[in-house]
């Protein structure tokens, strides 16, 4: 499809980009596509559709739906933009890199926008082809954060939960670098005492200590050329953390008992699940360190902030598990799983999986094959509806102090739960040390 009117040199250019592109007018229609874009997008071939109809398949634009619309934010700054957006193509959705170009007439003012899109390889929004799976609001936001930095040397800081993905997305950094050809060594720094510490990161010369029959290569000397992944960095005790600091600081280390000074060579991407801010504030961590490494820092939601993404995990993760069987779940069940906290988050669904495909003996997985606390959840909010409606029709729900409120409700809950501390905590989002607080001051237990 080609508007005349378009000279010919915006054609010719157009067919230079490696990926999809098309010139669009600012009331969002398409001028002209490349061939890639063509065959990538629906047929566009009818003279003049919109781009968030191809795209989005919606009848509005984007930014009328809830989305944020580069071409709005370009129209009103003159600016390029970019977003990261979930796009609709004919081999499904694909989670799109957007640039969008304002081009200028000969007489300076905007003419035309361009728009170019590239396809995001580290992660699909269908189930199937690759480990890392999403197409939530949130798992595309952070993704995009994600395909931002990923090509740079920029340190990376990934902060969430246990079980939210964080070394799956640390591996898709070093997937989308210029380093993905070389390896990513991956370093639990959890549990390794100094001594440990130090060798298993520098190596040790032959000697070194008693036990060292020979020279090993430590773990930053094999991420040479790829990216080092310190997982669990806030679990690093203070001695070792200024270790840490000299080699991200000189570049540089020595194996231990060794005199030759190495030059490291990586690209780092450090995980927590700790507060880190709170404890440079507590004196656990050393400022300098957390400054050092807080260069890109990228929050990665829970599971119970991107619940959509729950069926497509689903359909993902059971082939692991199903074996010959093409086993499914029933909606019931998907509706419970949708309602559970999940503490574990996606480990947690992996293991919640795992168990339902040995019990489960006909091919649907339905509610009873799920965890009495995945079942509980779903009561539990069933029940908390049906009891505030009694309530409003019993007329008590006339304002009471909030103190009340919550002594009412942690009674009504701690009775649900059988007096189950570990599950309530989890389920009310708090430590249990804080439940413990409350269930005291309001004699409970
Ligand atoms: N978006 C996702 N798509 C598919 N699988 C996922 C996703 N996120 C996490 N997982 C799976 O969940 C499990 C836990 O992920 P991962 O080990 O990356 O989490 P983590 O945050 O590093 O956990 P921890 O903090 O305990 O080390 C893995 O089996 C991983 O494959």
């Amino acid at each position: 499809m080609i508007d005349t009117s378009i000279p010919q040199e915006m054609l010719s250019m157009l067919e230079t980009y490696p990926d999809p592109a098309v010139l669009l007018s600012s009331d969002y229609k398409i001028l002209a596509t490349n061939d890639i874009y063509r065959r990538t997008y629906d047929d566009v071939s009818m003279a003049q559709r919109h781009c968030y109809e191809v795209s989005h398949h919606y009848d509005k634009p984007c930014d009328l739906m809830g989305e944020s619309c580069p071409m709005k934010r370009c129209i009103e700054t003159g600016k390029v933009q970019r977003v990261f957006h979930l796009h609709h193509t004919c081999h499904g959705e694909e989670h799109v890199d957007v640039e969008l170009y304002p081009v200028a007439s000969s007489s300076g003012n905007t003419q035309y926008f361009l728009e170019v899109m590239r396809y995001s390889k580290l992660a699909s929004p269908r189930p199937g082809g690759v480990a890392l799976v999403g197409r939530s609001a949130r798992f595309t936001e952070t993704l995009g954060l994600i395909e931002r930095v990923a090509p740079s040397e920029t340190t990376v800081l990934l902060l969430g939960e246990s079980g939210t993905g964080k070394e799956l997305m640390a591996q898709a950094v070093h997937k989308g670098s210029q380093r993905s050809q070389g390896p990513f060594v991956p370093v639990e720094c959890s549990g390794l005492t100094e001594t440990l510490f130090e060798s298993e990161l520098f190596g040790h010369e032959k000697g070194a200590f008693t036990g060292a029959n020979n020279r090993k290569t430590g773990l930053v000397e094999s991420a040479a050329g790829g990216t080092l992944f310190l997982d669990e960095i806030g679990d690093i005790p203070l001695p070792q953390q200024v270790k840490l600091l000299r080699l991200l600081e000189t570049g540089t280390y020595r194996r231990v008992g060794g005199v030759e000074t190495l030059k490291a060579n990586f690209r780092l991407v450090c995980a927590t699940h700790r507060n880190l801010a709170q404890q440079v504030t507590d004196g656990e961590f050393r400022m300098d360190l957390y400054y050092r490494i807080n260069a890109f820092p990228i929050d990665l939601p829970a599971l119970r902030d991107r619940i959509d993404d729950i069926p497509l995990l689903i359909e993902n993760l059971l082939p692991l598990f199903a074996g010959e069987r093409s086993l499914t779940m029933s909606p019931d069940a998907i509706s419970c799983l949708k309602k559970y906290h999940f503490p574990g988050n996606v480990r947690e669904l992996r293991n919640i999986l795992e168990r339902a495909c040995l019990l489960v003996d006909d091919m649907i997985i339905e509610p009873e094959h799920l965890p009495a606390q995945c079942q509980q959840a779903s009561h539990w909010q069933a029940d908390s509806v049906q009891q505030t409606e009694q309530l409003r029709q019993m007329n008590v729900l006339s304002p009471i102090p909030f103190h009340q409120v919550e002594k009412h409700y942690l009674q009504w809950a701690w009775q649900q739960l059988n007096g189950d501390k570990k599950q309530l905590a989890a389920l009310l989002d708090v430590s249990e040390r804080t439940l413990y607080r409350k269930l005291k001051q309001f004699s409970i237990c």
